[in-house]
This record gives C-alpha cells, sequence and structure tokens, in this order.
C-alpha cells in the first residue's frame, strides 16, 4: 500500500521509534467486520497472528473499544494472542471506553460497579422505543451500559434519528450519557472516552509514540488525544478503517485504509518494517 507523502513521513518517523510505540486499536469495523449481530463480530482471520507478530516490536498493543473487555477476549481470540506472545511483549485491553481493563500479564478483568441510573433507565426503554416506533430494535444489555442497535430495523437511519434525542434527553435524566456509533446508540456512565483511555495507556507504559487506529465517532476522543501528544512531540500515525458508514474519521485521520483487510495490512507492514531495522 503507498502511503500519501505526509503519512509516509509520519509512519517513518513512527518506525524509528517503533520499540517505544503504543499501537491502540479500536475492534468494531477495525479489527473485525461490521456484520448485523453484535455477538457474531469476531476478529478478522489474519488479526491473531497479525496482533501478536506486532506485540513483539513495539511496546505494546492496546485494544480501546466501547466493547466490554471480556467480550473482546473472547470475539478478539485475544488469550490465543497472549498465549502466543514473545517474552516482554504486551497486549493490554481497555474495555466500555475505559471503564474496563484486562491484560495479557495476568489475564484478570477490572470492571467498576453498575453507575446508579441505569436500571431506572432500563425500566424506561421499551416504552421510549415503543413511543418511536422502534419497538423491534434490538438492545445489547453490556453490563455497564445499554445499547440500542436500529441496524436490523426497516429503516436503520430514520430510527436512530428519531431516538438520538430522545435516548440523550433519558440519559441525562438518569445522570448517565449517549454514545452514538454506527447505528447504535449507546447510554453509558459519562465522563470516560477513550482519548482518556490512550493518555492512561501511554502514560502507564511510557510510550514514545502512538499508532490509533479507529473507525467510527466513538475513537474520536482517541484521535484527539493522539494529536495533542503528537504536538508534545510524540511521533504519531492516525488510522482510519474507512467504510461507508462513517466519514468523520477519514476526515481527520493520516490515511485511510480499506476496512479491517486494510488495517491488518497496515500492521503487518509496521511489524515486518520494524523487525528488520
Ligand atoms: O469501540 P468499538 O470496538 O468499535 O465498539 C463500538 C460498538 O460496536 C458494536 O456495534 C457495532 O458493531 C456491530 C457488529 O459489527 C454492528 O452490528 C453495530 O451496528 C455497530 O455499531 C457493539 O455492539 C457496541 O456495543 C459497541 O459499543
Amino acid at each position: 500500500m503507498d502511503l500519501p507523502e505526509q503519512a509516509r513521513a509520519r509512519y517513518d518517523a513512527l518506525l524509528a521509534v517503533a520499540d517505544r510505540t503504543v499501537v491502540g486499536l479500536d475492534f468494531d469495523g477495525t479489527l473485525a467486520p461490521i456484520v448485523d449481530d453484535p455477538a457474531q463480530a469476531h476478529v478478522h482471520p489474519d488479526g491473531p497472528a497479525v496482533l501478536a507478530r506486532l506485540a513483539a516490536q513495539v511496546r505494546a498493543v492496546a485494544i480501546i473499544t466501547g466493547r466490554p473487555a471480556r467480550q473482546v477476549v473472547e470475539l478478539g481470540r485475544l488469550d490465543d494472542v497472549a498465549d502466543r506472545l514473545s517474552p516482554g511483549a504486551e497486549l493490554l485491553v481497555r474495555g466500555q471506553y475505559g471503564h474496563e481493563q484486562w491484560d495479557s500479564t495476568t489475564r484478570e478483568f477490572r470492571s467498576p460497579d453498575v453507575p446508579p441510573g441505569l436500571a431506572a433507565f432500563a425500566d424506561e426503554l421499551p416504552d421510549l422505543l415503543a413511543a418511536e416506533d422502534a419497538a423491534d430494535a434490538f438492545v445489547e444489555d453490556k453490563g455497564l451500559a445499554l445499547a440500542v442497535h436500529t441496524r436490523r430495523l426497516d429503516a436503520p437511519a430514520d430510527a436512530f434519528a428519531r431516538l438520538e434525542p430522545r435516548l440523550a434527553d433519558a440519559a441525562e435524566r438518569h445522570g448517565l450519557g449517549l454514545e452514538p456509533g454506527k447505528f447504535v446508540l449507546e447510554v453509558r456512565s459519562p465522563g470516560m472516552h477513550k482519548g482518556h483511555a490512550l493518555r492512561e495507556v501511554v502514560a502507564t507504559t511510557g510510550a514514545g509514540g502512538v499508532l490509533f487506529g479507529g473507525d467510527d465517532l466513538g475513537d474520536l476522543e482517541a484521535f484527539e488525544a493522539a494529536r495533542a501528544l503528537g504536538e508534545q512531540g510524540l511521533p504519531t500515525l492516525l488510522v482510519c478503517s474507512g467504510s461507508v458508514e462513517e466519514q468523520a474519521l477519514a476526515d481527520v485521520a493520516d490515511v485511510v485504509v480499506p476496512g479491517p483487510q486494510g488495517m491488518l495490512d497496515l500492521l503487518r507492514r509496521l511489524a515486518a518494517d520494524a523487525a528488520a531495522r
């Protein structure tokens, strides 16, 4: 893959500090192709091998996702990746936008309490969906959050547009926040986002470079955090996994790759170039 000139310069600068770089990656749409049923969003078949190879060359690979940590470990086959890691390599997970943690060393899950207000919001939700002619929307119970999916409704974009202000209002009344994504509206604890999670991983690992790859609105804060770290002198590369469903990240990325296959091709190349140095 040919990189645009400016992205090539950023890639080369990152390569020079590859062994101190954190590679932060979103899951859905970035490592796993988007599918109708969230429970069936398995990692791309190339994913585990590429992640293990990359982790051997960089400071750490961190999956920073809206998914519950336990679920992304399963869908991402991250236990398999951890089993393949060379000594010293590190794989981290920050789940539910940074609220949950897992790492390949301890393989323990850490999760906060369910936010107050979520149970009352859940009680209200069926009536709210029915009032917007979206009673059949799929509701994903994520433990710390509830995600309303419109993808499988007859007119998913229309239902999304009707529900967004209603769910935002209800979330606020219950002290919660609304996280919009690709045909999904998630109600969760406010205050945490992927930008905080990425900064925490960079600080914890003492990283000297950052690559972040994402595809959806929930990745924008991580892009902003990486950009700010770049302004402080860290080599950075922002990679968008492109799709017809979301343009916002492509507009601010250094490079846009064609979906999870393109993302894994780029990561494979980074691992190979770093190993060759
Ligand atoms: O931060 P991410 O790893 O991208 O997770 C964000 C949300 O992704 C999931 O929904 C998306 O993927 C589904 C499966 O491909 C798709 O059906 C849905 O339309 C997408 O929005 C997940 O279900 C959510 O819980 C995550 O918050």
